[in-house]
């Protein structure tokens, strides 16, 4: 297969996607394309490195360049200040300079830190994006948002900061867990059910081939991901307006995330849980209707994903939900569908009521 290119088009900084399967190996080659020379610090963790380290150093030291790998602990607990100076401390014993850069191999926990390392690093190095699971290749490698959690909080320290490339290689879900693989979906289900109906149409028709994660029907469905979340991006690069839509389902998804310490859901499992509420709390409104509510539970549970709240006091939500970047003085902006594959953003100032329409009460 031809590897794909979507461009994220920012101004001066614009990058490609770069998708195809089998294209691992192509790393050495695109970062000469896009200009980086230097040391190259691959972060990635103790459960990617050993299965594709060896071919992104192999890729590299062809095309040239020195390479060192910084390895770190596996895990959404460890998405923290104390990981974060793991990356610091591997890029300091390396001697990376200015003319250096990372490569972040692995899913959206190392391309969000590593991210940030290189946002932050002698006040910022050049970084490419390398993701390894679904959910970082139709989601978080694209965008700029890098960070870490917060005990408190979900990504609540951070930064908007650019890759300079992507190289999506879908080959590598074949290794990818089952419960991993069907978190990536919840995120995909995202862009059909607030920004492209045809695309959700496409997600209902083809579940099953894509939980049989059929080649063709995965790459149909992360380019036009990539492409959607590409155009939204190259709109609002940093939140102003459109892009908060990317938020739907992660109001109640990171409240969940939140207080359950970051260890009982995955991330998309807690957006999936997340987009269920949010399309219950505008079919109540009536910006949708009860058979568009349906259609959104519907998918979601044909995904094998998760749609029940856990149950914690409402005060124990309201608090997790003070910490939404979307929250101002006017309120929480919500994001609610407007029948299926459009949005509203709804400023809801009376946030128990928002969770009694969800069943959470004291
Ligand atoms: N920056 C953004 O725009 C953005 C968007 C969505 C999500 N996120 C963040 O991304 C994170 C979730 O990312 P994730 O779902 O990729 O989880 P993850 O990074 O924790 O990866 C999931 C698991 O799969 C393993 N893994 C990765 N690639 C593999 C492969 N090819 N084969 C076998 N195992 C593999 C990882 O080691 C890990 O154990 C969350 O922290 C979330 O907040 C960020
Ligand atoms: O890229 C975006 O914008 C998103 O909101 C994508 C989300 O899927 C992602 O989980 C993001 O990290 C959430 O951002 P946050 O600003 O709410 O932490
Ligand atoms: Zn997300």
């Amino acid at each position: 297969m031809k590897a794909e290119q979507i461009r994220v088009a920012l101004d001066e900084r614009s990058y490609d996607i770069e998708l195809g399967a089998g294209n691992l190996d192509r790393i050495g080659s695109l970062c000469r394309e896009v200009g980086l020379s230097g040391t190259a610090a691959v972060v990635s963790n103790t459960t990617v490195a050993p299965l594709y380290y060896e071919t992104v150093r192999l890729s590299m030291e062809r095309a040239g360049y020195r390479v060192v790998l910084v390895s770190l602990p596996d895990g959404e607990t460890y998405k923290n200040s104390a990981t974060l100076n793991l990356i610091y401390d591997g890029l300091v014993d390396a001697s990376l300079d200015r003319g250096s850069f990372i490569l972040a191999l692995g899913g959206g926990v190392i391309g969000d830190m590593a991210g940030f390392a290189a946002a932050s690093y002698l006040r910022g190095i050049p970084f490419v994006q390398i993701p390894t699971t679904l959910l970082s290749q139709v989601d978080s490698s694209v965008g700029g948002k890098t960070g870490i959690n917060h005990p408190r909080g979900k990504n609540l320290i951070g930064a908007f900061y650019q890759p300079k490339a992507v190289l999506i290689d879908v080959a590598t879900l074949d290794t990818l867990p089952e419960r991993e693989f069907l978190s990536g979906l919840g995120e995909i289900v995202k862009y059909g059910a607030v920004l492209d109906g045809g695309f959700f149409d496409f997600l209902e028709k083809n579940a099953a081939l894509l939980l049989a994660r059929d080649k063709e029907a995965l790459i149909q469905a992360a380019s036009r991901s990539c492409a959607i979340k590409a155009k939204v991006v190259a709109e609002d690069e940093r939140e102003g307006g459109v892009r908060a839509v990317l938020n739907y389902g992660h109001t109640l998804g990171h409240a969940v995330e939140t207080l359950t310490g970051y260890t009982r859901y995955l991330h998309g499992e807690a957006v999936a849980i997340g987009m269920v509420q949010a399309a219950r709390i505008s079919q109540h409104y009536g910006f949708c209707s009860q058979a568009d509510r349906d259609r959104v539970e519907a998918l979601i549970q044909a995904l094998g994903l998760p749609t029940e709240l856990p149950s914690f006091p409402a005060r124990q939500y309201l608090e997790a939900l003070s910490h939404d970047k979307k929250v101002r003085d006017k309120g929480l902006l919500f994001i609610c569908n407007q029948g299926i594959g459009a949005y509203r953003m709804e400023r809801l100032t009376d946030l128990g009521a928002l969770l009694e329409i969800c069943g959470i009460g004291d």
